[in-house]
C-alpha cells in the first residue's frame, strides 16, 4: 500500500487544509505560467507553512532556469523539487547540488519501452514520479487527467522509488494499488471541481478510496 500520497496543484488554504486533514504526505505547488495551478512563489511560501512538520512541500518546476529555482527556494523554501519538464540527468544532479534538497524526476509513460528512460536518472534522483504523457495538444506536461497502462509498472525494480500518477481519481485508485502495488500517488485533476479548483469532497474521498482499497489487500 502506498506510503506516500501527494495531493498535486494546490493554491488556497482551504484545500490545503484538507489535503494535511486526510493524511497527504506531500503537497505540490506548480510553478508553471500556462497552468491553471500556477501559483506565485511568495503565495507558495506563505501557504506552506501550514505544512511545515506535516507534510513535505513539492516546488513543481519544468524546465527552470537557476534565477527561477532561486526565486521559488527563497520565497517557500521547498522540502523538494520536482522536475517535470525534459531535465537531462546532468541537469537533476546539477539542480540536486545547487540547493541540497531531494528531487523527485517526473517521467512520462505510455508504454513499457518508455521505461528505458528511468535507468540514466538513476542514482542520481532521489525519487520518480511517473505521469502519463500530455494528449496532442495540450500546453501542460502534467496535470492532464490522464492514465497509462499501469501494468507496465509491475517490470520495475522492486526497490525503485516512485509516486504512480496521471488519471488518478477516488474511482480508480483501487486498480492502479491491485495492479502496480506502487510506494506512492501523485493527483491533481481527479481531485478538482474545474481546472485549478480543489475539491475538499473529492480530496476526502480519495483518501477514502486508498483506505479501502488498503483494507482490501490486508483482507
Ligand atoms: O498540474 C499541472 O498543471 C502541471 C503543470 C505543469 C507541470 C506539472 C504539472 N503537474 C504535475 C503533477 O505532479 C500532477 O499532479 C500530475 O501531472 C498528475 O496530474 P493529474 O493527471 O491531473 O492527476
Amino acid at each position: 500500500m502506498p506510503r506516500d500520497i501527494k495531493i498535486c496543484g494546490l493554491k488556497t488554504d482551504e484545500a490545503l487544509a484538507a489535503a494535511l486533514d486526510n493524511g497527504a504526505s506531500h503537497v505540490g505547488f506548480i510553478f508553471f505560467a500556462k497552468s491553471p495551478r500556477n501559483i506565485a512563489p511568495v503565495d507558495a511560501g506563505r501557504l506552506r507553512q501550514a505544512a511545515r512538520g506535516k507534510a513535505r512541500a513539492v516546488a513543481v518546476t519544468v524546465d527552470a532556469d537557476d534565477a527561477f529555482l532561486d526565486e521559488i527556494v527563497t520565497a517557500m523554501a521547498p522540502d523538494m523539487l520536482q522536475l517535470h519538464g525534459s531535465e537531462s540527468p546532468e541537469r537533476v544532479a546539477e539542480v540536486k547540488a545547487r540547493y541540497g534538497l531531494p528531487v523527485m524526476k517526473a517521467l512520462s509513460l505510455r508504454e513499457k519501452g518508455d521505461l528505458a528512460a528511468v535507468a540514466p536518472y538513476r542514482g542520481v534522483t532521489d525519487h520518480f514520479l511517473f505521469d502519463a504523457k500530455p494528449p496532442k495538444g495540450s500546453e501542460l506536461p502534467g496535470g492532464n487527467g490522464v492514465s497509462f497502462d499501469w501494468r507496465i509498472l509491475t517490470s520495475l525494480d522492486a526497490d525503485l522509488d516512485y509516486m504512480l500518477s496521471g488519471g488518478l481519481n477516488a474511482d480508480n485508485v483501487g486498480e492502479a494499488l491491485a495492479i502496480a502495488n506502487p510506494p506512492g500517488l501523485d493527483i491533481s485533476s481527479g481531485v478538482e471541481s474545474a481546472p485549478g479548483v480543489k475539491d475538499v469532497r473529492l480530496i476526502a474521498e480519495f483518501f477514502q478510496a486508498v483506505r479501502a482499497a488498503r483494507k482490501i489487500r490486508a483482507a
